[in-house]
């Protein structure tokens, strides 16, 4: 079967994959792969295949926001992926979480509009339990923060005219904003596959927290790393079970 959108035929793609935001990421999760091979690069779609402690995996960048991830998700399924796991990138509500801090997702706020056209309100968006315990004991296996909980994933990155409820969301005890963890949960309940995420954190979405945004420091990018590695090693936690 071709994947039309991925642009990567599905006998190509192994039952695991880690996805990401940024393309980038994505090339530089491939590089900690043995016999890593470049599948596709279709919009913002980077397919790589390869392998990590010997298990067969893929990795592939999803773009920013919903809609689109949810594409790539949708296709990775048909395509015979059976687990995914999101390294992405997270504003923190909390000043016990700053930067460089690593979250995994249990649930997410379908705050976003895609998952309104597939599902009724009040639909949950939940990850799967061992992919979510594989990801927090190979997280805690890393040096700093490790918390698990929920987040809320949002369409807009920056606010408009309306506001956005980041005080209610924190009050009600959500640890962090992105923009692409409700979609992955849902289409992967949906489609039959099982999904979890881990984020680095790099930066505060609260308001009275934020100060000027910046992803690209030293302590962010630790963070990065420390997550890449935790998917990697629940990836092949999840393989032996
Ligand atoms: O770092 P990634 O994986 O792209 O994740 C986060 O970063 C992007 C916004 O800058 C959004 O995609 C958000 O979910
Ligand atoms: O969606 C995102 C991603 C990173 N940081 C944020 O504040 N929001």
């Amino acid at each position: 079967m071709y994947l039309p959108i991925l642009q990567v035929s599905a006998e190509d793609l192994p039952e695991y994959a880690i996805v990401c935001g940024d393309p980038r990421r994505a090339e530089a999760i491939s590089r900690r792969l043995t016999d890593a091979r470049e599948l596709a690069f279709a919009r913002e779609y980077r397919t790589f295949v390869g392998k990590y402690d010997g298990v067969q995996l893929a990795v592939v960048s999803h773009g920013v926001g919903s809609p689109g991830a949810a594409v790539c998700f949708e296709e990775l399924i048909r395509g015979g992926v059976k687990t995914l796991i999101r390294a992405g990138t997270a504003g923190s509500y909390s000043a016990d979480y700053p930067a460089g801090s690593l979250i995994v997702s249990t649930a997410a706020v379908r705050a976003e509009g895609l998952t309104h056209q597939l599902v009724p309100a009040g639909y949950p968006a939940v990850a799967d339990s061992a992919v979510t315990e594989a990801l927090f004991a190979s997280a805690l296996e890393s040096e700093g923060v490790v918390k698990k909980g929920i987040t809320v994933t949002l369409d807009v990155f920056f606010s408009g005219v309306v506001d956005i409820p980041h005080r209610q969301y924190k009050e009600a005890g959500v640890l962090a904003v992105e923009m692409e963890i409700a979609a992955l949960y849902v289409v992967a309940a949906l489609r039959g596959a099982r999904a979890g995420a881990i984020l680095a954190l790099d930066g505060y979405a609260d308001t009275d927290l934020a100060g000027e945004y910046d992803p690209h420091t030293d302590v962010v990018a630790k963070a990065i790393e420390r997550e890449i590695d935790a998917a990697l090693k629940a990836v092949v936690k999840l393989a032996s079970n």
